[in-house]
């Protein structure tokens, strides 16, 4: 069982300056949970490489991803078409915790493994016509940490935020319409790390 590893979250602080809610938890789990569910994860998720279209070309990424969810549904992402596992022991617990500690529920997982700082994902909003909209989107990073940056898609603003091993951030509200995030590629990192992502999306 995964316990709780600190109460007092940082819960009511803004990262975002306007337009959105940004809100970092910092870490929800204990080291030892942290590090036994990166260890765990890394060897009975079902990593595939994935396909990006990059201006009308397929691209297969070096970074793996894995997408579950509460049902077994198709969903489309990046112009494909693709089919969801059932959530794992494993991640229903670890839903049950995300849930618990942000206040929402969520019906998917999107899971991504970088093997090291080489690997990153570009400027994106989650912004697909699947996910329910202006729904949370509850973030949980294991293993490396990593930079993680915000910028606004107006006044270009950037705002950068360190993501910590059994950490927790939420993207609330309008983040996603007037926000892109990245994960910056970085030669100083040498761990893997993976990241999941909480999603609630439109089940047809
Ligand atoms: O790896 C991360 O922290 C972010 C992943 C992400 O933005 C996504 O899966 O949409
Ligand atoms: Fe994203």
């Amino acid at each position: 069982m995964l316990s709780l590893f600190d109460q007092n979250f940082n819960q009511e602080k803004n990262l975002l300056p306007y337009d959105g809610e940004v809100l970092y938890y910092g870490k929800i789990l204990s080291q030892a949970d942290a590090t036994h569910t990166f260890q765990h994860l890394m060897k009975t998720i079902e990593w595939q490489n994935d396909i990006v279209n990059i201006f009308g070309k397929e691209i297969i990424t070096k970074r793996k991803m894995a997408w579950y969810g509460t049902s077994v549904y198709d969903y489309t992402y990046s112009n494909i078409t693709r089919r969801s596992l059932l959530l794992t022991k494993e991640l229903q617990e670890l839903l049950g915790k995300v849930e618990e500690v942000s206040k929402e529920n969520y019906n998917s997982c999107l899971l991504n493994l970088y093997h090291d700082g080489s690997e990153g994902m570009g400027y994106h909003s989650d912004d697909e016509k699947d996910m329910k909209e202006f729904g949370t989107i509850a973030s949980l990073s294991l293993g490396a940490e990593r930079k993680f940056s915000f910028k606004h898609k107006e006044s270009k603003e950037r705002i950068d935020i360190l993501l910590e091993h059994g950490s927790l951030l939420l993207m609330k509200g309008e983040t996603q319409k007037y926000w892109k995030h990245a994960l910056p590629k970085s030669k100083k990192v040498i761990y893997p790390r993976i990241n999941l992502t909480f999603r609630s999306i439109h089940l047809k």
